[in-house]
């Protein structure tokens, strides 16, 4: 016997779990339940399970980018899957630093990272398109997503050395 779907009901898988949302009662050590007028910029965009859930869509896209692998030296990280989850963990922690969030980022700085890597203002403006858009995708509020762009911002001299 085959069901069908009722037109008027919403189906299960329509609905998209809003990951920020969801912070507070998944982690209230990380996300607190009652956000002050004060909250760090770590606290608006979702404590530890906002940023990775960001993060966990960002690199996914990141791998796949042509403009961002045109570079041969980014694709030869980029390009390998078995990459990804050790990269969302650097990408994560450093994010929840910079944003203001406890300390856990055990990589190497911005310039040390990325100096093998040739990386031009083309690829820069990629990656900056990517961050953006996911933040957006996720539905980080405007101030937040500007707030967290402009700290990405300030790193350009750091990672640009082509
Ligand atoms: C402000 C912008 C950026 C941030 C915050 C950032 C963040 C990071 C972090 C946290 C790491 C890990 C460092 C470590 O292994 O210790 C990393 C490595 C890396 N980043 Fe970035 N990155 C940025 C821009 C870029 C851009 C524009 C590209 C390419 C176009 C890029 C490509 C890479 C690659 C390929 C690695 C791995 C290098 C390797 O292990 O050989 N990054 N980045």
């Amino acid at each position: 016997m085959t069901t069908t779907q009722d037109a008027t009901t919403t189906p299960e898988h329509a609905h998209v779990p809003d990951t920020r949302r969801l912070a507070p009662e998944a982690d209230p050590a990380t996300a607190p339940a009652e956000q002050s007028p004060n909250a760090t910029l770590y606290e608006r965009l979702g404590g530890c399970y906002g940023i990775a859930g960001a993060v966990d869509i960002l690199v996914d896209r990141l791998f796949q980018n042509v403009k961002v692998n045109a570079n041969e030296k980014v694709h030869e990280h980029h390009g390998n899957p078995a990459n990804a989850a050790g990269y969302k963990w650097l990408v994560t922690s450093w994010s929840i630093e910079a944003a203001g969030g406890p300390k856990c980022y055990i990589g190497h700085d911005m310039d040390t990272a990325h100096e093998h890597l040739a990386i031009d203002t083309a690829g820069f403006d990629a990656v900056a398109k990517e961050i953006e858009a996911t933040l957006d995708f996720v539905g980080v509020p405007d101030p937040e997503l500007r707030e967290f762009m402009d700290i990405i911002e300030g790193y350009r001299s750091k990672v640009v050395q082509a």
